[in-house]
């Protein structure tokens, strides 16, 4: 799943993953995790998800990282705001008051663009990329977040033999595996998301869950 795949994506407008509205889960999950108002917030991977104007809306300072210019650009006109633009190395950098996008390759981050950050939201990011990739993330992710930080993490599970990704099936162990070492891992909801995903019914699956994570720190 390399970069060409994504920017392809977003030339066709094949963004099958973007939701006209913002996250239920994030709604209902997010004040469990008990943050500061001002808390800076990172959305890697987060195309133009409305997710970020929900989290700005909570008073959070919030930066996104996601490859595509178009999907940055789209974000800002639907969302008729005027960025200031900077470039930055390999990155370039959109800023509206308390929200930044980085547009670029999230393995391009180094901590300087994370500086601050105390909690991390995860819809559509590490279930978006292949096996191996997901451990370079989690990896990548740890170096550059100034510490361990509480994340909401929302996964997806099926049957991986009857449906390529991505989305990509991502089930519990692996999530231990990969964050368990610096987080406590606390199921917040599961879900059965079949019904309402037709289009992955349509491409053979029976069976999907849907699980909403905190990852907390450990202390
Ligand atoms: C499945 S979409 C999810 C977007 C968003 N999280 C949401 O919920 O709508 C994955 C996004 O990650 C972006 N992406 C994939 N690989 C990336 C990378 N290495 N660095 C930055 N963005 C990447 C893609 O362009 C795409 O917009």
């Amino acid at each position: 799943m390399d970069t060409q795949f994504w920017l392809e994506r977003w030339d066709r407008r094949e963004i099958g993953w973007h939701l006209n509205e913002i996250n239920a889960h994030l709604q209902e999950h997010w004040p469990k995790l008990g943050l500061a108002r001002e808390t800076r917030v990172f959305v890697p991977l987060c195309g133009k998800t409305l997710d970020l104007v929900w989290l700005v809306s909570q008073g959070h300072r919030v930066v996104g990282v996601e490859l595509s210019r178009l999907g940055i650009e789209a974000f800002m006109a639907e969302h008729r705001l005027e960025p200031r633009i900077t470039e930055l190395g390999a990155l370039r950098i959109y800023q509206v008051d308390e929200l930044v996008l980085l547009q670029g390759d999230f393995f391009d981050l180094r901590p300087e663009h994370l500086d601050g950050v105390g909690a991390v939201f995860d819809r559509a990011s590490l279930i978006a990329l292949p096996p191996p990739m997901r451990a370079r993330y989690a990896k990548h992710l740890c170096a550059i977040l100034p510490r361990p930080v509480d994340r909401l993490l929302i996964t997806l599970d099926y049957d991986q033999s009857q449906m390529s990704g991505p989305p990509f099936s991502v089930q519990p162990p692996e999530i231990a595996q990969l964050f368990e070492a610096d987080h406590h891992i606390e199921l917040l909801a599961e879900i059965d998301a079949l019904d309402e995903s037709p289009n992955f019914r349509r491409r053979g699956l029976t069976a999907l869950t849907e699980r909403v994570h905190w990852l907390r720190p450990r202390a």
